[in-house]
């Protein structure tokens, strides 16, 4: 009997297939974790940006995430989109019988722009959900709403690493530079130290979707045991080679290319 890792996204959808739930199990299945899903928000939206919302019922939420737990392990998750404040209470009242690291990718706005939660859900993702987590990973402006300072350099980026642990209750703090100037590099804080991943600035406009595909690589990373850095560290070349080989398709930001990095892991 073939015993595998099993990984759990709960997220908005994406039915152009770039970012949210389509995009974590995309990348589970190149990772060779068990994907398995739970949707919070039905999202109409493509390369261009979001068209139309559809919020499921809360208790459809929560018995989704009740048939998950009660039949399959789960060794560990992620959430993506996360809407409203009732979403998140149910969220954080299952996190304790997950008992597995948890990633939270704090979406708030899609790469178009668009927002994708509430005002008063991410004060409640920042007070409540954070320190729960094992590992956020905001991109610029997440993490300067998070911590309420502005980003504008890389010693500002880890110093809003440093204060999502120190004075908000994560675990770990991973702050992306994709919005910055110049390479794209990334700083994890991990309670005692400050590691760095780079790789060069890739010239395209295809970033539909990469801070899902980082986070649900960093995921299923982690769900196959290994430490955090590391997870950080093989996620960060995967994202990498997904976005160097990403698609043109579409007329917006095109979605990013998750078997075509294969090769590259390979040569590794
Ligand atoms: N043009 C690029 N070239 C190389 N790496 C990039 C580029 N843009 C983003 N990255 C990297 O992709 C990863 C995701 O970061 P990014 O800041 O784009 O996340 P995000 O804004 O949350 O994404 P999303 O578009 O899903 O909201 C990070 O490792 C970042 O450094
Ligand atoms: C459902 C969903 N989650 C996250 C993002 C951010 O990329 C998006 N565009 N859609």
């Amino acid at each position: 009997m073939t015993q595998v890792p099993s990984v759990l996204t709960i997220a908005g959808t994406d039915p152009s297939g770039g970012a949210g739930i389509q995009a974590d199990l995309k990348t589970f299945q190149e990772l060779k974790s068990y994907g398995m899903s739970v949707i919070t928000t039905v999202v109409a939206q493509n390369t261009t940006g979001v068209q139309d919302v559809h919020h499921l019922p809360i208790q459809m939420i929560e018995q989704q995430l009740e048939s998950v737990i009660t039949d399959i392990p789960v060794h560990a998750f992620k959430t993506g989109m996360i809407a409203h404040i009732d979403m998140m209470k149910v969220i954080a009242e299952k996190i304790p019988k997950l008992d597995a690291p948890y990633v939270m990718d704090p979406v708030m706005v899609a790469t178009s722009g668009d927002p994708l939660i509430e005002e008063k859900a991410r004060l409640y993702l920042r007070e409540k959900l954070l320190p729960l987590t094992t590992l956020v990973t905001p991109n610029i402006p997440e993490a300067e709403y998070i911590t309420g300072d502005k980003i504008d350099t890389t010693d500002d980026m880890k110093q809003a690493a440093e204060q999502i642990v120190v004075n908000f209750g994560a675990n770990g703090a991973l702050i992306k530079g994709g919005h910055l100037k110049g390479d794209a590099v990334d700083f994890l804080y991990d309670g005692t130290s400050m590691h760095t991943f780079s790789s060069k600035r890739i010239d395209t406009t295809n970033t539909h979707g990469t801070g899902c595909t980082y986070s649900a690589a960093i995921t299923a990373y982690l769900s196959q045991g290994l430490p955090l850095q590391k997870a950080v560290e093989k996620a960060k070349h995967f994202v990498t080679a997904a976005i160097k080989h990403s698609f043109s398709i579409g007329s917006g930001n095109g979605p990013t290319n998750h078997w075509a990095s294969r090769e590259e892991r390979v040569k590794r």
